[in-house]
């Protein structure tokens, strides 16, 4: 029996058009499902615990939703220790990237029901768990500034959902100051004058397919942390198409740090995000949780595929 967690609003409204296509391919399949039709991220939990506990065995919790609606559900998933697919529904999409998982409803439902599967890492800090990254910084306000703009609901509108972040960006960019921010990486210390961001990342990419640590991997145990410092506003403009393909690592105004545990302290109030999901402002102190959360990949290691096997 699978659980199906959809959120209708996701995507502007693609969570419910993709429910439509995975619901048609379960009964034409003759798979068993229960549904959960989430309303808020702030009632997720309660309802995912609830809907659990009704069945003793269940295949997987397979979330019909993006970053958001998959970070609302990681505090049940990882209490339960039922594993994790995902249909993507979002507007992003960054979980399933990192988890090599199709973006096409049919292929990730084969995904879901395929049994193949590994064990991620989470992030722990003071708000819950964070599957994708914590950001925290510039592009961290960004966000925050797109997610209440009126630009956004416009472009949704005309279906331009990408030309608000790129608004976002611009209207940040006029706005934000870089300041001073300590990073400590399992207790070492490092400083660092005008920083634009630091992210802390378990995935690699994050904004939409951005590869800000593109050495992050899902279930090593490490966090793998990026700060963009010391560089002009036209610099950093000119780093973000570098990210696509995760080529900023070498740029000089680029560290690059990995360790269990990460502690980001900025001079002046900065935002933070995790997951997509505003988390209020700095400062933040996020560890690893290795093998937290087992997800239902293609990228499935061959422990766990022998595993299905034995079991199937
Ligand atoms: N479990 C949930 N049920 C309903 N709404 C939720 C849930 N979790 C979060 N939300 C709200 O729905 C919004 C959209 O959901 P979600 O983040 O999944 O999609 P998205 O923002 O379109 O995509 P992505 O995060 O992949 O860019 C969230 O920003 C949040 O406000």
């Amino acid at each position: 029996m699978y659980l199906f967690i959809i959120n209708p609003r996701s995507g502007g409204g693609t969570g419910q058009r993709t429910w439509r296509i995975v619901e048609k391919l379960l009964k034409q399949r003759l798979i068993s499902y229960e549904t959960l039709f989430t309303k808020d991220a702030a009632s997720a939990e309660r309802a995912v615990l609830e809907a659990l506990a009704r069945r003793e065995h269940w295949e997987a919790a397979v979330v019909v939703g993006g970053d958001g609606t998959i970070h609302s559900v990681l505090s049940a998933l990882h209490q339960t220790g039922i594993r994790l697919a995902v249909i993507p529904a979002g507007s992003g999409n960054d979980t399933a990237r990192g988890f090599g998982i199709p973006l096409d409803p049919e292929t990730a439902l084969a995904t879901a029901t395929g049994g193949r599967w590994l064990d991620s890492d989470l992030l722990s800090g003071r708000d819950g768990f964070t599957l994708t990254a914590v950001a925290s910084g510039f592009d961290a306000q960004v966000a925050v500034n797109v997610n209440t703009s009126r630009y956004k609901r416009f472009c949704n509108a005309i279906g331009a959902g990408q030309v608000a972040y790129i608004i976002g960006i611009l209207h940040t960019l006029l706005t934000f100051k870089p300041c001073r921010v300590n990073v400590a990486c399992d207790g070492k210390e490092h400083s660092f004058e005008t920083a634009w961001l630091v992210s802390v990342c378990n995935l690699p990419g994050y904004g939409g397919g951005l590869q800000i640590c593109p050495q992050a991997e899902a279930g090593d145990g490490q966090l793998d942390v990026c700060v963009v410092h010391g560089c002009s506003r036209g610099q950093l403009l000119r780093l973000f198409p570098t990210v696509l393909k995760g080529r900023h690592v070498s740029l000089p105004f680029v560290t690059m740090l990995r360790g269990r545990s990460v502690a980001v302290t900025f001079e002046q109030p900065r935002q933070a995000i995790g997951d997509g999901e505003s988390l209020g402002l700095a400062p933040l102190a996020v560890r690893c949780v290795p093998g937290a959360l087992r997800v239902l990949s293609p990228q499935g290691t061959a422990a766990a595929q022998r595993s299905c096997q034995a079991s199937g």
